[in-house]
């Protein structure tokens, strides 16, 4: 682990740490990283936006994509103070960025009261066993915008 390296994660961790003081969500802040630059920053928004995906690395995801002007984070470093969750692992595949370091693992978040494996153990379950069902509706319909999806032309795959 490298000086600079080091000073990413800790901007990330002063990040969850004045984002928690100041109201605006959970203990959590990740910082982005491109050409050892910093191209965005995230704390947990959830309270002060009433958004419950307003993770810190959604909300640094966010703004690094905006300031790339690109969806997605090719070459690019996250530095979160906590492992992410689910939602958050997920958003960081569909943006791709090159590696991820964490601070506090999912152990040390369940033990503050943020309880991935909860997540983690839904997924496994069938859709109509999970605490909150999932239950197919009009899936012809909503198939044949897919074919349509897999006939158009000039399309930009993500
Ligand atoms: N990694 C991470 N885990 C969380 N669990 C609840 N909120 C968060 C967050 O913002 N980041």
């Amino acid at each position: 682990m490298t000086e600079k390296q080091k000073s990413f994660m800790k901007m990330a961790i002063d990040l969850s740490r004045s984002g928690m003081n100041e109201g605006k969500g959970g203990p959590f802040g990740c910082v982005i990283v491109k050409d050892e630059k910093v191209i965005g920053i995230g704390s947990n928004s959830v309270l002060a936006t009433n958004d419950p995906t307003a993770h810190a690395e959604v909300v640094a995801i966010r703004d690094a994509c905006k300031n790339l002007g690109h969806f997605q984070l090719d070459g690019c470093e996250v530095y979160t103070s906590c492992e992410p969750c689910p939602m958050c692992l997920g958003a960081i595949y569909w943006a791709r960025p090159s590696k991820v370091f964490y601070a506090n693992n999912k152990v040390d978040a369940a033990k503050a009261g943020f309880d991935d494996q909860f997540i983690y153990e839904e997924i496994e379950l069938e859709n109509q066993n999970r605490r909150i069902p999932f239950q197919e509706l009009m899936r012809n319909e909503a198939k044949a915008v897919f074919e349509e999806w897999i006939e158009k032309e000039n399309k930009t795959l993500y």
